[in-house]
């Protein structure tokens, strides 16, 4: 079970380049399924996640060579309807596939997800949502099975603004007979980028970024070129890296309009920031202020940064109090921090946090991947070794954390001897 070590107590300065985005990746090869003839996915990340995503879409007969950042795919011979336990419960979006198999071949067979480490994490709104296209489910043995001869476009109401289901959903009715309304839908930027791929494959998709998308039926779609947008996730970690090690970093291959949330938060603490057409650069001088956060859906600031979050406001002059409103058990990390001389009290689903001067370096243990990488920012920090165990997580989300973090002058190591 490889480690991560950190040496905590030097600052980051330099320069490192964000990849692109998992979650926009993930639906784009799971969207891939819905093609005909070649589609080229540019900048994907070189993520564990990509590798399963890519294994189920293989076993479900789609023609795929993935490396270097690009995919491949050819998905004109899928016959392959079932994606099974051993993949699916390895990464919970291979549940994606379910939306095109549906649409293209009128039928899907998925393990149910099931739970994780930061929540019940249910799929009632993406079968909600196929119900209402016309679909039958049944439910046996682990399983989920949908079928429907072909879709039937109608008006679909979420009650929460899930982004999986609003992405399983829109990816069902592109091939569905007329028209579907995704309303409360989630805007999330990985949402747009799947959007616009679809639609240069042909797809008529219109208000994706907002919470009403329409969605006109076409009868085919054609593979494309696609280049992912990059990680906002990846960039706010390390913009937190920055901040708690009280360095000098720019990030580059950056959307800042995504990043708005993130940045507010930052300059709060007293980070300053600038933005710049294709990076972003923070630098913080002294220790970090009190700021209070509430995660939501986007563009509120992202549960996917409130461990990390967490670990700078532990250094904070002050007491933050961060309310995670997202998922009902995304605080795993907390008892892990405490383990380095946090001072964090859990209420319900508010973390109450009493920054503190300096922590102190301790074996810790990821228990998913933003927890992991809350811990490594706070071993940044720590004085001493921190050793983050069960590091896999982190390989779940971020390429090459390691070598990037050492170019920026952190003295951090891998052993994967244990
Ligand atoms: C691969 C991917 O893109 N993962 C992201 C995606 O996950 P994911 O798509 O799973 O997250 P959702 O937006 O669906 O989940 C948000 C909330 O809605 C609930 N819910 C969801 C679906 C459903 O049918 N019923 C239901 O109750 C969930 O339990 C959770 O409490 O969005 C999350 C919220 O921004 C991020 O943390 C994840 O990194
Ligand atoms: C929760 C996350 O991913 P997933 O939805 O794939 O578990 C994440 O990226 O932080």
């Amino acid at each position: 079970m490889s480690k991560i070590i950190v040496k905590g107590g030097n600052s980051l300065h330099g320069t490192v380049k964000v990849d692109g985005a998992k979650n926009a990746a993930l639906p784009i090869l799971a969207g891939s399924l819905l093609a005909n003839g070649k589609s080229i996915i540019e900048d994907i990340p070189d993520l564990e996640d990509v590798r399963v995503m890519c294994e189920v879409l293989q076993s479900l007969g789609v023609d795929l060579e993935y490396g270097n950042g690009k995919a491949v795919v050819k998905s004109d011979n899928v016959s392959g309807i079932e994606a099974p336990y051993e993949l699916v419960r390895k990464m919970r979006a291979s549940f994606l596939v379910t939306g095109p198999l549906l649409a293209k071949l009128g039928k899907a067979r998925i393990s149910l997800p099931g739970g994780c480490a930061i929540g019940s994490r249910p799929i009632d709104l993406h079968l909600k949502g196929f119900s209402a296209l016309g679909a039958e489910i049944f439910m046996g043995h682990g399983y989920i099975e949908a079928a429907a001869k072909r879709l039937k476009g109608d008006r679909i109401y979420l009650d929460y603004p899930s982004v999986g289901a609003t992405e399983n959903i829109m990816m069902a009715a592109v091939l569905a007979e007329g028209q579907t309304f995704i309303e409360n839908a989630a805007e999330e930027p990985e949402i747009v980028d799947l959007a616009n791929y679809l639609n240069a494959m042909g797809a008529r998709i219109k208000g994706a970024g907002t919470d009403l998308i329409k969605i006109e039926g076409v009868k085919e779609l054609k593979g494309v070129r696609h280049q992912v947008i990059p990680d906002r996730i990846e960039a706010g970690t390390y913009m937190a890296a920055a901040a708690i090690t009280r360095g000098d970093v720019l990030i580059n291959n950056v959307l800042c309009d995504h990043l708005k949330s993130i940045v507010a938060k930052l300059k709060e603490t007293g980070a300053y920031i600038e933005e710049l057409p294709k990076g972003i650069r923070v630098k913080m001088n002294t220790r970090a202020k009190a700021v209070d956060v509430k995660t939501l859906p986007y563009p509120g600031f992202p549960t996917d940064m409130q461990a990390q979050m967490m670990a700078l406001l532990s250094t904070a002059v002050g007491t933050s109090v961060i309310i995670e409103t997202v998922f009902e058990n995304r605080f795993m990390h907390v008892d892990e921090l405490k383990r380095m001389g946090a001072k964090i009290k859990i209420e319900g689903r508010s973390a109450i946090i009493e920054g503190t001067e300096s922590l102190s370096g301790a074996p810790v243990k990821a228990t998913d991947l933003r927890a992991g990488a809350a811990l490594v920012l706070a071993g940044l920090a720590a004085e001493g070794e921190t050793q983050v165990n069960n590091a896999y997580h982190l390989d779940r989300g971020y390429a090459n954390i390691v070598a990037k973090l050492r170019g920026l002058g952190a003295e951090i190591y891998r052993d994967t001897d244990n």
